[in-house]
């Protein structure tokens, strides 16, 4: 299968309408409509294909599809044996384009597009190989190195067994009424959830009102993160933060523009005595930020994104900074199809990477997986190591045909509703 050439490559812009029910929203995105360019790459061989997406929150995804329309024609033409052969190569190949990395480089739109696309080329070369999490283990001789790697086979039966811990963002939406909270809540601690995400940052009585209901609810052996999504200003978040402090939060995520690196190592500086930690990596464009983030202390949990940066290519590089650094890996995840993605790269981190849990957890938001393949896997609020070759994000035909923006059944019916006109 690695010798398959790259014939054709599609991209969808499919929407679902999340912000009707205010699922997904924070105190800088009110209305988010979970969407995805979805890429789905075809090859000379019958039934050989790789799927790909990158995630967005509705409007804008249009641009997303004309950037990954644009890059696709570094990619058709290829095999998949060239591709993987000299990955790097074909890395910057596709973030280096002479042209096209004006628009960039290796942030904004272009580097969703890339990672849309590299996405799908990891999951066809996962495909090709038949990776199950166990057959990479079968590979190895494991003759005369028992004593130093019999720990790896453990890491990994563990993970078979127990599972990687997660976290649910799922119940404390900003748009969520407190009697939501309170339902949400209960339903998930009745599920064995211990570990809760709560949006904060428009109001400062509502964020301790909502907290102090959250906290006392999940008693104080439960852990609590707060997360702003970049709404202050440096001096704003410490303070504000400080007014929490009393809801013990683990880590204020985003709490400043993601590109301010300084402004994170002085809130990182200013909440340490208080035992609050800076998370941040949703929305940080590229390897080289990480970078400045961990030599300045800027944070101490990073967030790595399956979608916002150059795929498992560059997800590695971070992992293993990281790693360097001493600073534990959370990542993102929720939105469409984002947990079926970084699955797989927080298990590489634990499993051949960090060999630690301590500090470590992953999101989980309970939305939208129904639209998948092989829908990721929770028990016990722990992820469960996928079984089917490949990156997880197949999705449904028909849940694809439906949600098409604007043609699909689902958003013609909203938009007739709301008497937009369909361009
Ligand atoms: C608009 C989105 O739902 C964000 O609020 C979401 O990604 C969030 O920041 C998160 O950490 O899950
Ligand atoms: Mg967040």
């Amino acid at each position: 299968m690695l010798k398959a050439l790259i014939t054709t490559l599609t991209v969808s812009d499919v929407r679902f309408p999340t912000s009707l029910e205010q699922h997904g929203s924070d105190a800088m995105h009110a209305d988010p409509d979970y969407s995805v360019a979805y890429v789905v790459i075809d090859t000379d061989l019958e039934k050989f294909k790789g799927f790909g997406l990158t995630f967005t929150v509705g409007r804008g995804t249009e641009i997303v599809v004309c950037a990954v329309k644009a890059l696709s024609t570094l990619v058709i033409g290829k095999t998949l044996e060239e591709i993987v052969s000299d990955f790097r190569g074909f890395y910057r190949h596709l973030t280096n384009d002479g042209q096209m990395r004006w628009i960039g480089p290796e942030k904004g739109v272009i580097q969703l597009a890339a990672a849309a696309i590299l996405n799908a080329i990891w999951d066809m070369w996962a495909r090709a190989e038949g990776k199950d999490p166990k057959q990479l283990i079968r590979c190895i001789d494991f003759t005369y190195i028992t004593d130093a790697l019999t720990e790896q086979e453990a890491l990994e039966d563990q993970m078979l067994e127990e599972g990687y811990p997660a976290y649910t963002t799922s119940c404390a939406w900003l748009g969520y009424s407190d009697e939501q909270l309170t339902q949400l809540c209960s339903t998930a601690l009745g599920e064995g959830w211990t570990r809760f995400k709560v949006k904060v940052g428009a109001d400062l009585q509502d964020d301790i009102r909502r907290c102090r209901l959250i906290r006392n609810m999940i008693g104080p052996q439960n852990t609590m993160m707060i997360d702003a999504n970049q709404r202050w200003d440096v001096s704003e978040a410490i303070s504000w933060v400080s007014s929490l402090a009393e809801f013990r939060p683990l880590w204020i995520e985003e709490p400043t523009s993601p590109d301010d690196i300084l402004g994170h190592a002085a809130i990182s500086k200013a909440l340490a005595p208080l035992g609050i930690g800076v998370a941040t990596g949703e929305q940080c464009h590229n390897r080289v930020m990480f970078k400045q983030f961990l030599q300045a202390s800027a944070l101490q949990f990073v967030q790595i994104d399956s979608c916002r940066v150059g795929s498992v290519n560059e997800n590695l590089a971070i992992m293993l900074m990281a790693a360097k650094f001493k600073v534990p890996v959370c990542p993102h995840a929720g939105g469409v199809g984002l947990c079926e993605l970084v699955q797989h790269l927080i298990l590489f981190d634990y499993i051949s990477v960090s060999a630690s849990l301590e500090n470590r957890t992953c999101e989980y938001v309970d939305h939208l997986h129904e639209h998948f393949k092989s829908p990721t896997v929770i028990r016990n609020a722990c992820y469960i190591p996928p079984k089917d070759p490949g990156f997880s994000c197949e999705m449904l035909e028909s849940s694809v045909r439906k949600h098409q923006f604007p043609h699909g059944e689902v958003w013609r019916h909203i938009l007739a509703q709301k008497h937009t006109p369909i361009f």
